[in-house]
């Protein structure tokens, strides 16, 4: 499975632009602000149904233009992104559209290394919460159903607190319908993620070592409220929390991932080094275990990396991309002559824009 075609129509700076890629590496080369960036998003936005830049789609359409498209051949397979200002996006296969967006993601996996990444260790749990739903979700199509109802039912017992205070009053039948709802699905939500977090420690652990020469410790520790075998009872009786607050207190929502080198948090005490590799490690990992359950090898976006990463980790992922570890790989730079010769020897297709 790789993306052969790609065709951008109003998508951000590109008006109307084609470009075939090989099945290997392939390099985006071009000036500051030429649109390297963009081009990887589309590639991610096909796979994923959204940008990995912005949460509002309407920053994908080209400035003073209504509607964009972004159109990817994936060997037989056609696959069709469309955009209208002020109206909802449509993913279509082979022209057909999908009733759901939900049933699009994970056919087509990526991974994306960016160079903002670190904020993934800086930010509070949501970025970290976001990251591990994304790859979930990528991976099992029944955790993306759950997350997504979860969130549906915790929005609308959050509005019902909010009319509560408003028009101070309360019916304890009605919250409970949203309530049994939280329990019922937080706790299969809550499952799934402690089995994966022990599915994919070894992998980031063993890519941390080859990383950094075993030098550090590292954990990733899930830490959820549901944890607690009480918990059900927990959430029912903190519903005087959730009033005063208008919204709820407790929850999956809540959940966060530690992370740990050698008994301290990375967060605080992980030096600029040792978070890039961190994060390395974890993108390294999400690449094998979607590689695992999928089958086949999902398609890896770098952006910026050369920039980003010193010497001998770039000779790592260098050595790595020579030996055939990943499948289809783009890459942008905005050196191309520090690219060229990084990659000398590599069978590489560059692709040169603005
Ligand atoms: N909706 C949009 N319509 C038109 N142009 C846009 C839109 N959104 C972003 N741009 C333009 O895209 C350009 C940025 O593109 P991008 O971030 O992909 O560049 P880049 O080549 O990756 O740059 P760098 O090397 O600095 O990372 C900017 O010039 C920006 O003005």
């Amino acid at each position: 499975m790789y993306l052969q075609k790609l065709q951008l129509s109003n998508f951000r700076n590109y008006e109307n632009q084609f470009y075939e890629f090989s099945e290997g590496l392939n390099c985006i080369v071009g000036k500051n602000g030429s649109g390297k960036t963009n081009l990887l998003d589309a590639v991610y936005f096909l796979s994923l149904c959204k940008s990995s830049i912005h949460s509002q789609d309407a920053l994908s359409i080209k400035f003073d233009e209504d509607f964009a498209q972004i159109e990817g051949r994936f060997g037989e397979e056609l696959i069709t992104c469309s955009m209208q200002r002020g109206g909802k996006k449509s993913f279509f296969y082979d022209k057909v559209p999908y009733e759901k967006l939900s049933e699009h993601i994970g056919k087509y996996p990526v991974v994306l290394i960016a160079p903002d990444d670190t904020d993934l260790i800086r930010d509070g749990s949501e970025t970290r919460r976001k990251l591990f739903d994304g790859i979930l979700s990528q991976i099992d199509a029944e955790y993306l159903k759950l997350y997504l109802s979860y969130n549906k039912s915790l929005d609308q017992r959050n509005s019902l607190l909010k009319q509560f205070a408003e028009h101070n009053y309360f019916d304890e039948d009605l919250v409970r319908i949203y309530s049994d709802q939280l329990l019922a699905t937080g706790k299969k939500i809550f499952e799934l993620r402690n089995n994966f977090v022990t599915q994919f420690l070894p992998l980031f652990k063993k890519h941390y070592d080859e990383l950094s020469d075993n030098r550090e410790m590292v954990e990733i520790n899930y830490n959820s409220e549901w944890a607690d075998e009480n918990f059900e009872e927990i959430f029912l009786k903190s519903i005087g929390n959730d009033l005063a607050a208008q919204r709820t207190t407790k929850g999956i929502h809540k959940d966060d991932y530690e992370f740990w080198m050698e008994g301290k948090p990375v967060k605080k005490f992980g030096s600029q080094g040792q978070r890039k590799a961190f994060i390395m490690a974890i993108r390294m990992a999400q690449f094998d275990i979607l590689t695992q359950i999928k089958g086949f090898k999902p398609i890896l976006l770098l952006d910026d990396i050369f920039d980003k990463l010193d010497e001998k980790r770039i000779k790592k992922l260098v050595e790595m991309i020579d030996s055939k570890v990943f499948g289809q790989v783009f890459l942008t730079d905005a050196r191309p002559k520090r690219t060229k010769e990084l990659l000398k020897g590599i069978d590489v297709r560059f692709l040169e824009i603005g």
